[in-house]
């Protein structure tokens, strides 16, 4: 057994001297043996990014490797005495930039996975950063925690046997999540499994608000119990009674035999209540009795019955909404939204994109009996990063398993995705007509909800049937360039030559910022020096939709 000292790096930071430029190193302060630490290199021109990016990784248990600009990365990367498993990449560097390191790194055929840092706004950058081969990408300031499962991801990404990423069989660990968003969503779920807090999930559809549910549930001390689902937008109104607190024989006409019902059913486990704004006024009445009692009323029994239930609720309506237009019971919004979550849209969580594409491609492939997965090529990877997925996981779940199921190469082509090239610019849809066939095929059994962007019939025509898509994509104004784009400044005057109102002035600003920051609420409430607080009751006071900022011309 080797010495304790000859186990642990020395503390040092070296300079690597590099035709007049210099570029140091520095070793994991944590002493974990090299043969068995991976050496990451950084690179960014920014000293303070740097040193916040060496503590990140050393924190992780790598070995920080640090390069100032483009030049020096591509010597230390090409060195193969200590070599360099994965790199985080600035994109904006004097010189050589960080597009141009990924492009000399092909060229060199320097096949380590690249991480690279955006910053906040438009997914231009993204976009270009994928196709030019990114592994993944993070946006600025990113978390030691956020960098850490990049890198882990990417690490794995070139081990012979690639290990499922973070997948477990239930719970937390199947939800594929890479962004601060989703990280403070599965934050709060995993502190309301552990109690019996009633939850309401909010979200558009196809968000993973039912995944989400399920994965309370089974981290949960009713884990062993039941987990029941209803869905109360799809249930006849006359039959929701029945089926959520079922009916003796003989109750009604037709009910021929005893039914006990969904919060029987849920006893001792976890009732998911899925599309609860549907729910019809006077079972709400009869959904608050059981709530707040304990207990339910069976169609036809004499005696009211207790159960023991824990309520997750889901919506994809504003429940407030619905409060304030008096169709859903304020009394019952107050009792089951006790603990509210808000699941963000995937065009929200972009960051979350290429982990889903991956693991999605890797369990269709195991799905369909391929041997090994099939990989995904970094144009198509840009191309869906850059769409806006209206229908959310699903969609994109449901495109990438088309594509597993029609792919020959091994390789995930953009072509093997009309439905989303139609809609992005600069894709040519020249499709194999073979290919075109299977897709009209495959999307006469598609569910026409499930794919909320892509319809039958765009599918099989992938260039007439292009549609006329209302991007809601939060692009930066301007976007490409580094600043605002001056045309998008907020006026001081009106047409008349007059000042403006304060007000008008402020509520525009805040659309602009909300738009510019894509939406990011603690970026927007900084940059206007307000707090977050104020910034919400602000998006109130003018009816300000954060996710659509952009107001429509009057
Ligand atoms: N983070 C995720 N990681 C992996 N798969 C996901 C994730 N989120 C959602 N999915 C998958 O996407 C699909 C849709 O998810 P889910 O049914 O939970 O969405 P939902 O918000 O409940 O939709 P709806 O409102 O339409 O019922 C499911 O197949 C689910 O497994």
């Amino acid at each position: 057994m080797q010495s304790f000292p000859e186990m642990r790096f020395s503390a040092f930071a070296g300079i690597v001297q590099r035709g007049g430029r210099a570029c140091c190193h520095a070793d994991s302060r944590y002493g974990v043996p090299m043969s068995v630490t991976s050496r990451i290199l950084i690179v960014d021109d920014d000293p303070v990014q740097r040193r916040l990016l060496k503590a990140a990784v050393e924190r992780a248990g790598y070995v920080a490797v640090l390069a100032f600009d483009g030049a020096a990365a591509l010597e230390l990367l090409s060195d193969t005495a200590q070599p360099v498993e994965a790199v985080v990449l600035d994109l904006m560097m004097p010189g050589m930039d960080g597009i141009e390191v990924m492009a000399a790194m092909t060229a060199a055929g320097l096949r380590q996975p690249v991480v690279v840092q955006t910053g906040q706004g438009g997914i231009d950058t993204v976009v270009r950063a994928m196709r030019a081969g990114a592994f993944d990408f993070v946006v600025k300031p990113v978390s030691p925690e956020r960098l850490a499962h990049a890198l882990a991801i990417a690490l794995r990404s070139t081990q012979a046997e690639p290990v499922r990423p973070g997948v477990a069989k239930e719970g937390f660990g199947t939800i594929i999540a890479a962004s601060p968003a989703m990280e403070r969503v599965l934050q709060l779920a995993r502190r309301a499994a552990n109690s019996d807090i009633p939850v309401v999930l909010e979200g558009e559809s196809g968000v993973g608000k039912e995944m989400i549910a399920r994965a309370i549930q089974s981290e949960s001390n009713r884990r062993s119990k039941a987990f029941v689902t209803v869905n109360c937008g799809a249930i006849p109104a006359n039959l929701v009674e029945s089926i959520l607190f079922g009916h003796e024989k003989g109750a009604f006409t037709g009910a021929a035999e005893k039914h006990q019902g969904k919060f029987v059913e849920a006893d001792r486990g976890t009732l998911f209540l899925d599309e609860i704004g549907d729910l019809p006024a006077d079972i709400q009445v009869k959904l608050l009795r059981a709530v707040q009692l304990g207990e339910i009323e069976t169609v036809g029994a004499r005696l009211p019955r207790k159960v023991d239930i824990r309520l997750i609720s889901a919506t994809n309506k504003d429940l407030i909404e619905e409060v304030k237009a008096e169709r859903f019971r304020e009394d019952l919004y107050y009792r089951l939204n006790v603990f509210p979550i808000h699941v963000p849209a995937l065009r929200r969580r972009k960051e979350d994109i290429p982990q889903l594409v991956r693991h999605f491609a890797m369990r269709f492939s195991e799905m369909t009996g391929r041997t090994g997965s099939v990989g995904v090529s970094a144009e198509t990877l840009a191309m869906l990063t850059g769409y806006d997925w209206p229908g959310n996981i699903r969609e994109l779940e449901n495109a990438i398993h088309r594509a597993v199921v029609l792919c020959d190469t091994g390789m995930l082509t953009p072509d093997l995705f009309p439905q989303i090239a139609a809609q992005r610019p600069g894709y040519d849809l020249r499709l194999d007509p073979a290919v075109a066939e299977s897709f009209a095929k495959l999307a006469s059994f598609a569910q026409a909800e499930d794919v909320p962007g892509g319809s039958p019939a765009d599918i099989s025509s992938p260039v007439g049937g292009a549609r006329d898509v209302v991007s809601i994509e939060p692009e930066r104004p301007g976007s490409g360039h580094d600043g605002p784009d001056l045309g998008q400044a907020v006026l001081a005057t009106s047409p008349d030559g007059e000042v403006r109102a304060l007000a008008e002035v402020e509520e525009e600003l805040i659309r602009f910022a909300l738009a510019f920051y894509n939406g990011q609420m603690s970026e927007v409430a900084r940059r206007l020096g307000i707090g977050r607080s104020t910034l919400y009751r602000k998006l109130k006071d003018y009816s300000i939709d954060p996710e659509n900022p952009v107001r429509t011309a009057a």
